[in-house]
């Protein structure tokens, strides 16, 4: 069965970013009809992530503009193009920004949730066919992320969706698009966590999630550590069993002092959810020697590098990387819509602020309020 629209060009609205540093602009676009193994989606609901305005901001070194925003989506399948098989017009779905083909390299090793399939051209703002979907005023509109959900109608390709349970409701489930999976999943996937000292750097969504993910994995001390004290209470709230505010130490002792100090040593996994490189090497000197692992899941600014002493790693401390959690999104994104749907994880209680399309940059500020 297909809807009326199927086939056709949808003109919606949209947020354009039509170059970077700029206010995003409210614009009438054309959407093409989904090509073979592609899914046009009608978007209900989505968040909105720092990640969203880093790129916006002209950080981003795949930065393309102009483009249309948006990777935290909730929608419902409009139409299909040829060979769809894995979901159908009605369902109601999440667009992922990190695919699961199920056959290229990445997805059949078992190591990584990473996927090749559609990465190349998704991060040159283009579908897989090396063309977009998207026009505003004559011009083409890039993609972002394969997911684009700052407009009322986008395509994504077909291994960038998952179908989710009809009841969940979108406007807090679309949060799983990113934020709240990338933290709890980075988490919870770590092997051996379980009764382990914890420490999270940020307590924004993704530190958030991490701490939900370490009170679920029975984690012995989670200290959560951010410059912001009124991070304190909620932080508390969501698994931390510690808050250290770096600018309350007294001065001599640095963070990284602190934290070994609080755990004989240094702690079993750190995380870093703030994006920001001086934090990231002061995760992982916080380790503990022989065998603390640190796990980089914030995104820098292009051009920013990490640095340590190699000591720091011959001495048996990890440096990771995280992204989407290590979640595989078709497999596994449903059974954590099923967690929040059975009341095993919070996400309504990540919900502050609502704006519809037309205030969507009242919402990139909403993001900043302290
Ligand atoms: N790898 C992945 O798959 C993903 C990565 N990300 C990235 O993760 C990062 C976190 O995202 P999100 O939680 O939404 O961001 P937020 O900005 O909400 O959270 C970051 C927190 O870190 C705090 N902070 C800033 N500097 C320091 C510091 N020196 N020490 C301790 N805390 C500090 C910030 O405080 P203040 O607000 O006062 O600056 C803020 O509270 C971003 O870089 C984002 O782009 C997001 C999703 C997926
Ligand atoms: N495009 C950037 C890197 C941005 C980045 O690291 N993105 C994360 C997701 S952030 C979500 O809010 C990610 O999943 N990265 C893996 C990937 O394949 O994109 C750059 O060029 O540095
Ligand atoms: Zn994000
Ligand atoms: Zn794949």
């Amino acid at each position: 069965m297909s809807s009326e629209t199927a086939g056709k060009v949808i003109t919606c609205k949209a947020a354009i970013a039509w170059e970077a540093d700029k206010p995003l602009s409210i614009e009438d676009v054309e959407v093409s009809p989904p090509k073979a193994h592609e899914v046009r989606v009608k978007i209900l609901y989505t968040g909105i992530c720092h990640t969203d305005a880093y790129t916006l901001s002209g950080q981003d070194a795949e930065g393309i503009f102009p483009s249309i925003l948006g990777h935290e989506g909730g929608g419902v399948v409009e139409s299909v193009g040829e060979g769809v098989t894995n979901v159908k017009v009605g369902d109601h779905v999440i667009p992922l920004y990190t695919a699961e083909c199920r056959e290229c390299k990445f997805c059949k090793s078992g190591k990584t949730n990473l996927c090749g399939a559609v990465r190349a051209t998704q991060g040159k703002g283009v579908m897989p066919d090396g063309t977009v979907r998207f026009k505003c005023k004559g011009k083409d509109i890039y993609h972002f992320m394969g997911t684009s959900t700052f407009s009322q109608y986008t395509v994504v390709a077909d291994v960038s969706i998952v179908t989710v349970n009809p009841n969940a409701p979108l406007d807090k489930a679309c949060l799983l698009g990113c934020g709240i999976t990338t933290g709890f999943g980075a988490l919870t996937k770590t092997p051996d966590v379980e009764n382990s000292n914890v420490a999270v750097f940020g307590v924004g969504c993704v530190g958030l999630s991490i701490l939900q993910g370490a009170r679920a994995k029975k984690c012995a001390k989670v200290i959560a550590i951010d410059t912001n004290s009124n991070k304190k209470d909620v932080a508390l709230k969501f698994g931390a069993t510690e808050f250290i505010n770096p600018k309350d130490l007294p001065e001599g002792q640095s963070i990284v002092d602190k934290l070994i100090e609080m755990t004989d040593g240094g702690c079993d996994f750190t995380y870093d959810a703030t994006g920001n490189i001086q934090v990231m090497r002061q995760a992982l000197e916080a380790c503990h020697k022989g065998w603390g692992v640190s796990t980089v899941i914030g995104v820098a600014p292009a051009g920013a590098e990490i640095s340590t002493r190699p000591f720091q790693l011959v001495t048996g401390r990890v440096w990771k990387g995280s992204a989407f959690g290590g979640v595989k999104g078709r497999t596994e994104l449903p059974g954590i819509v099923e967690d929040y749907m059975n009341g095993t994880l919070m996400v309504d209680e990540f919900v502050t602020h609502h704006q519809t399309l037309s205030g969507i940059n009242a919402g990139f500020d909403d993001m900043h309020i302290r």
